[in-house]
């Protein structure tokens, strides 16, 4: 069942973004993978994964370059279908739906910006199509300037540095607000003051809306400054690893 909403989306808009949002909770959207069995080809090497993480918490994953991340995510998006197993948010099917039914956001490890947009174009293909006209210009301005970018509104994407359109796109997909969060190296482009600051976002957001955060990274410092719990990919499967803050 996807989560119910006491009253429409749109009418959540003042507190958008990001403040605390009074109604936020997406109920329990416990995600699941059970035994999803995957291979990139007959040669690929053949994934099983299995793996639960929790609302209101950072799920992190790591693993060297090549291990399986990125396709993990992509098995939990629709990018890529299992060949058998189960894959649940809050005990719902996640597979039937295509990709953008899916109750998701994610943010790709390369996620571009469009360059002949600004970054407030940019930005408003996050609001929910039913956004009124006259909050709109209100909810990007604020979401920029939580990402440190205030004033950027009319700056064309093409003129941005890498940070500042790492840090559009994470408030694009920001303000989705879906239950799921998938967060693929989302801090790569980004020096360590806006590190501290797009973690400290993700985390308060993650805790007050109750979204199900799962972070692909490298990084130990994220990992631990963030995740709740860390599962680590070997040979193909998801190992719960002792990475994770306490
Ligand atoms: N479309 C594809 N077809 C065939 N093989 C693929 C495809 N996509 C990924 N692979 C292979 O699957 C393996 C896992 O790739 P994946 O991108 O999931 O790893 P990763 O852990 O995310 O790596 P990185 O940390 O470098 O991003 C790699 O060996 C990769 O070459």
């Amino acid at each position: 069942m996807m989560r119910r909403l006491s009253r429409p989306l749109f009418s959540y808009l003042p507190f958008l973004p990001f403040s605390p949002c009074p109604a936020s909770s997406h109920g329990l959207q416990m995600l699941v993978l059970d035994d999803v069995r995957f291979s990139h080809g007959a040669n690929g090497t053949p994934y099983r994964f299995s793996m639960s993480a929790a609302p209101g918490e950072v799920t992190a994953i790591s693993g060297p370059s090549g291990s399986g991340k990125s396709t993990l995510l992509d098995l939990i998006a629709g990018f890529l279908r299992p060949s058998s197993g189960a894959i649940k948010l809050d005990g719902v099917d996640l597979l039937p739906p295509r990709p953008e039914r899916r109750p998701l956001s994610i943010l790709f490890q390369s996620d571009a910006v469009f360059d002949h947009l600004s970054a407030g174009a940019n930005v408003a293909l996050g609001l929910p199509r039913n956004t009124p006209r006259a909050e709109r210009g209100g909810a990007v301005s604020r979401a920029l300037a939580d990402m440190g970018l205030a004033g950027l509104e009319r700056q064309r994407a093409s003129t941005l540095s890498g940070g500042q359109k790492q840090r559009v796109a994470l408030a694009r997909t920001l303000l989705r607000d879906k239950p799921l969060l998938l967060l693929d190296e989302p801090f790569s482009a980004l020096d360590d003051e806006n590190r501290a600051r797009m973690r400290a976002l993700i985390a308060r957001l993650t805790a007050e809306r109750g979204w199900t955060t799962i972070l692909v990274s490298h990084h130990e410092d994220d990992i631990a400054a963030l995740a709740r719990q860390t599962y680590a990919i070997r040979d193909g499967e998801l190992v719960p690893s002792t990475m994770a803050a306490p």
